[in-house]
């Protein structure tokens, strides 16, 4: 065994602040010095198990672990494992060069901008992060070679270290961290075991902490699909997320050419409330977690999944607008898009049946890819689906079919008409199943999005609500009806009506329907209603700010009822029944409430 005494030195530090400055920038992410000293422990035993493998290492590997150990009397936290352990020498390059200029290579570039979100977390400061926590760190180390002398190194965060021969039986690596006085959280066991279980949940080899195993070892997305079943996913699924219901399917991503990634995606089911997403993708490198906020990395769209995406190839110690501009991470982006759409395309392929009863659930995901993703869109037109009233699905190419022959306009356009609401809608709806039209429902937050650009790609498709317009101006066609009243009787209906709306935003017009359509319809424009909708579904201030909705007044000139107000001799007459059949518009589109509601129902009640 070599013979070496007690040697004191300075670490070659530019600025004698480097430690207050990690503290600082670390402010808000100071539990991450666990994750980065757990995380060299392990990567100590994945080496000495490598040299083993390599001939390299001939003595007994044992069981390989990491232990976390706290006393809360002496104020310590010790990480001890029996990896490659050191020697001197190199704790002396390690230790006191490499590690140490990693960190101030972190102080050089963030200094500046330590108020920059994002980083903070994600930089993996290795093993100084200690001193986030510590007052003073202790290294005992015995290196898997056997002439090598255990030694213990020790710094209280100045600038001087000591490093001095030790006694250490086993081989491997004990770091201790005097906790600082500010740091005292982290002398209570339930906050390092939450620390723990937070970063270290599926780390390669056990980790041991108060007496017990904390982690899975081999979670699904390390393991070879062809040895895993429908269970195993399931069950993981629940380690990851305990209270959440099962998901539909799922997808297991494995590449390593261009970029190396492993993880598994699941589809939940989403229903419509896009908003309420708890559980989010959790992002790992090489079993270690480093997030849960893959906002820069995974494409927004993408975002509603869930489950693991493990990537030692994403860059993590980078500020966010480097993230986005880094060529690696746009081609996880895509890969991932790709993976997603060929996994849906092949469940339509295989079994539509079953791919219709899910699409209530992924409808929405497929749609928000659609819209933000060309990609994406370019492989979904084949598998998204638009149901109608009657709950049959078609896919945009049969859709296409179905209503060529009834919903084309004179100018070789189709219409898509579509209900938000086929409840509050029915009388619209049944007036356009009546002429034969077919309905698709739409009605997922997202759809007044999904139509704009539905009628962006598709070429020839307008699509409007049941209610956008009259049952006859909905399609366009060649004929339309002739007005039959006399331009007087018209001019008389329209001023009587817009006494009666007594609306800046009601426009009345005098149309020819037929004599079963209703009396008076309230219509609300195709498009300045879903310019309305769909400011209000993505929460922004609307250019329209308190605007209220404008609509249209149509009078059915063919109606029994309006030919009576025109023949009623008392003007009071008319307005009664020009009021009472305006009221019954405002009621079918759920106008109509509080007091003239009250007044409605009296007056109608005082005639029967
Ligand atoms: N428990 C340990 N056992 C053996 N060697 C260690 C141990 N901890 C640290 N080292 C050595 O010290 C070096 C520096 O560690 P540090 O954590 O600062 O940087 P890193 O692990 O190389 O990179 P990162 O910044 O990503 O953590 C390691 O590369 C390793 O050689």
């Amino acid at each position: 065994m070599e013979t070496m005494q007690q040697e004191k030195g300075s670490l070659s530090i530019h600025t004698e602040n480097i430690f207050p400055i990690i503290k600082k920038f670390l402010y808000s992410d100071h539990e991450i010095f666990l994750r980065e000293l757990v995380a060299n422990a392990v990567d100590a035993t994945q080496k000495v198990k490598q040299l083993a493998s390599m001939g390299e290492f001939t003595g007994e590997l044992g069981e390989l672990k990491v232990t976390v150990k706290l006393d809360e009397e002496a104020k310590t936290v010790t990480i001890s494992d029996n990896g490659i352990g050191m020697t001197a020498d190199e704790i002396k390059k390690y230790i006191n060069q490499i590690a140490f200029s990693g960190a101030s290579e972190f102080v050089e570039k963030y200094k500046d901008k330590g108020g920059e979100a994002g980083i903070i977390g994600h930089f993996g400061l290795g093993f100084y992060s200690a001193y986030m926590v510590a007052s003073k760190v202790e290294i005992f180390t015995r290196s898997y070679r056997d002439e090598a002398q255990p030694v213990r190194w020790e710094c209280d965060g100045s600038t001087e270290f000591t490093i001095e021969p030790t006694v250490k039986e086993q081989r491997g690596t004990d770091i201790v961290l005097h906790i600082a006085p500010d740091s005292e959280e982290f002398l209570q066991g339930a906050r390092l075991r939450q620390i723990l279980e937070k970063y270290g949940k599926f780390l390669p080899i056990p980790i041991e902490f108060e007496e017990k195993v904390i982690n899975n070892p081999t979670p699904v997305w390390i393991k070879n699909p062809a040895d895993l079943k429908d269970e195993d996913y399931l069950a993981f699924y629940k380690e990851l997320y305990p209270f959440s219901e099962d998901p539909l399917f799922w997808i297991h991503l494995n590449v390593d050419y261009p970029f190396n990634l492993t993880g598994v995606l699941y589809f939940p089911k989403l229903k419509n409330d896009f908003q309420l997403q708890r559980e989010k993708i959790q992002l790992y490198s090489r079993q270690v977690f480093i997030t849960d906020e893959v906002k820069d990395i995974v494409p927004d769209f993408l975002q509603l999944l869930h489950g693991v995406i493990d990537s030692p190839d994403i860059p993590l110690n980078v500020s966010r607008s480097y993230l986005q501009a880094d060529g690696n991470v746009k081609k996880i982006g895509s890969y991932i898009t790709r993976k997603v759409a060929d996994k849906l395309a092949e469940l339509f392929k295989n079994d539509r049946e079953g791919f219709e009863k899910k699409f209530g659930d992924i409808g929405l995901f497929v749609k928000y890819g659609a819209i933000s993703d060309e990609k994406f869109y370019e492989k979904a037109k084949d598998f998204c689906l638009l149901k109608n009233t009657e709950g049959q699905y078609f896919t945009f190419d049969e859709y296409r079919e179905k209503v060529k022959e009834n919903q084309t306009t004179k100018d070789d356009r189709q219409v898509w008409l579509y209900t938000s609401d086929a409840g509050k809608q029915d009388a619209f709806v049944a007036a356009a199943r009546k002429k034969d039209y077919d309905v698709l429902v739409l009605d997922s937050p997202i759809d007044s999005h999904f139509i704009n650009s539905l009628e962006q790609k598709l070429e020839k498709v307008s699509v409007k609500r049941v209610d956008a317009d009259t049952v006859d101006k909905l399609v366009e066609k060649e004929i339309m009806p002739e007005n039959l009243l006399s331009e007087k009787d018209q001019e008389a209906l329209k001023s009587l009506f817009q006494g009666v709306a007594d609306n800046k935003s009601a426009s009345v017009n005098i149309e020819p329907l037929s004599p079963d359509d209703l009396p008076v319809i309230i219509t609300f424009p195709e498009f300045i209603r879903r310019m309305m909708d769909m400011q209000a579904t993505s929460g922004q201030r609307n250019m329209f700010g308190e605007m209220p909705m404008m609509y249209t007044v149509s009078v059915n000139g063919n109606h029994p009822l309006v030919n009576k107000i025109l023949a009623a001799e008392d003007e009071t007459e008319k307005g009664k029944l020009a009021k009472q059949l305006f009221d019954l518009a405002l009621l079918s589109q759920g106008m109509l409430s509080g007091s003239d509601l009250t007044a409605f129902i009296q007056r109608t009640v005082s005639t029967l």
